[in-house]
């Protein structure tokens, strides 16, 4: 079997401090376009909500093919794709809630209350992984603070004492509900033409120990793709892609959501839910734009919708990974041409053209002799398109294998 070429060779990305932004990965080697450079399961993976629970499996999130399913035979309310998902099971504490009155949870409080149960269900060296990552910047966002105490009840009331961990206690659970905010990826449901962007709905959330780890860029230079519906094991695996050559040394970034967003939105939502104000070689561009409309006012005239997952729709949690969100813009800029738009490139290059999909274009992985491939791939609705068409509307090919 032939062997990785040079350039391909090695860890791809190490761990850095970098001041103003905390841990980095950085590109322990040259990186080529469309390069895998992290693929990883997750620490952690929950339903986005009860609603959610009949259509994908309990373990793995794939989508169920229609009943029957052989349900968990403890709860009753799981069901598993396959028999190596149903002895793999669901989160203990999950299950065990059912029997105490989960369905009953209100609306808004399932999706935060199937997170501490999932996540009070790890094995303690994840649940450290997972307490390792960083806070939301201001610890819990107000509401959050306010339902931290009643979250601790309800994960109290709903679990067996027995099988809580030892470190349970309201602190834990307010560190550990910090923690989600900034640190999950949501995985969508599956990408169909006929559903508008706004209406696509999060599965699942997904932690990592190292995508977590990956800082936003507005121009990013890396993407990540799930292929939780491909058959086989390691389906809830992230992928992250580069997007084009990487240099040793720079920082690897993702977008913490669709990268069509407007200044005002971008900057908004890093500030309020990541706590930083993004300097980026493109914010720095777009601050000096005067846009026509208000920038500073409401999102009213912002109805592209999210798919974050991050980037999702129109749930209060962030993501760190993908999608796409409300505040979306699709002509941004003036113009007076390149010299006042220089990124329009990465727009047209990395930005999938297919109607509400506003997800990005990465090549697919170089071949292993190093040869580049000529194919991109979107990570939302999983299109792929020749590199000669990438700026032609709708000439993908969905038919093209992965
Ligand atoms: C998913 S974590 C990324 C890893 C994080 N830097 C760490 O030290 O663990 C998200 C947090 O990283 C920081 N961050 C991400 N992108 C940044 C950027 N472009 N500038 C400054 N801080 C950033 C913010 O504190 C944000 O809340």
């Amino acid at each position: 079997m032939a062997s990785a070429p040079q350039n391909m060779a090695g860890e791809a990305l190490r761990v850095a401090d970098l001041p103003g932004r905390g841990r980095a990965l950085l590109a322990a080697r040259e990186i080529l376009d469309g390069e895998v450079i992290l693929s990883e399961p997750p620490i952690l993976l929950y339903p986005s909500s009860l609603a959610s629970l009949p259509s994908y499996c309990s373990a793995c999130f794939r989508s169920l093919p229609p009943p029957p399913h052989a349900p968990c035979p403890s709860c009753r309310a799981a069901a598993f794709c396959s028999s190596a998902c149903a002895s793999a099971s669901h989160p203990r504490l999950v299950c065990a809630a059912f029997s105490s009155g989960l369905a009953a949870a209100p609306e808004a409080h399932q999706e935060p209350l199937l997170f501490l149960l999932s996540a009070y269900s790890l094995q303690e060296s994840s649940l450290r992984a997972l307490l390792s990552l960083s806070s939301a910047p201001q610890g819990p966002s107000p509401s959050q603070q306010q339902d931290a105490a009643s979250l601790h009840a309800m994960v109290a009331s709903l679990a067996p004492p027995h099988i809580l961990p030892p470190g349970f206690s309201p602190d834990l659970t307010a560190a550990l509900l910090s923690k989600d905010r900034t640190n999950s990826f949501s995985i969508m449901e599956p990408y169909r033409p006929d559903v508008p962007l706004e209406l696509r709905k999060t599965r699942a959330y997904a932690v990592y120990h190292r995508a977590s780890l990956l800082n936003h860029d507005c121009l990013p230079n890396a993407c990540h793709f799930d292929y939780v519906d491909r058959p086989g094991p390691g389906n809830a695996d992230i992928v992250v892609r580069a997007l084009h050559g990487i240099s040793e040394g720079k920082e690897v970034c993702i977008s913490y959501f669709a990268a069509n967003w407007r200044y005002a939105d971008r900057q908004r939502r890093l500030l309020e839910d990541y706590g930083f104000q993004c300097e980026c070689e493109r914010c720095q561009i777009e601050s000096k734009w005067k846009f026509d409309d208000d920038d500073d006012d409401d999102d009213d005239d912002n109805d592209g919708g999210d798919g974050d997952d991050t980037m999702e729709e129109e749930h209060d949690k962030e993501d760190v990974g993908d999608g796409v969100d409300e505040g979306m813009e699709q002509e941004e800029g003036s113009d007076d041409g390149d010299d006042d738009f220089p990124h329009a490139f990465f727009f047209v290059r990395y930005l999938c053209d297919r109607e509400d999909c506003y997800g990005m274009l990465a090549p697919l992985p170089p071949l292993p002799n190093g040869d580049l491939s000529h194919v991109f791939e979107c990570n939302a609705c999983g299109q792929f398109k020749k590199e000669e068409d990438v700026d032609e509307p709708d000439a993908g090919d969905s038919s093209m294998g992965n």
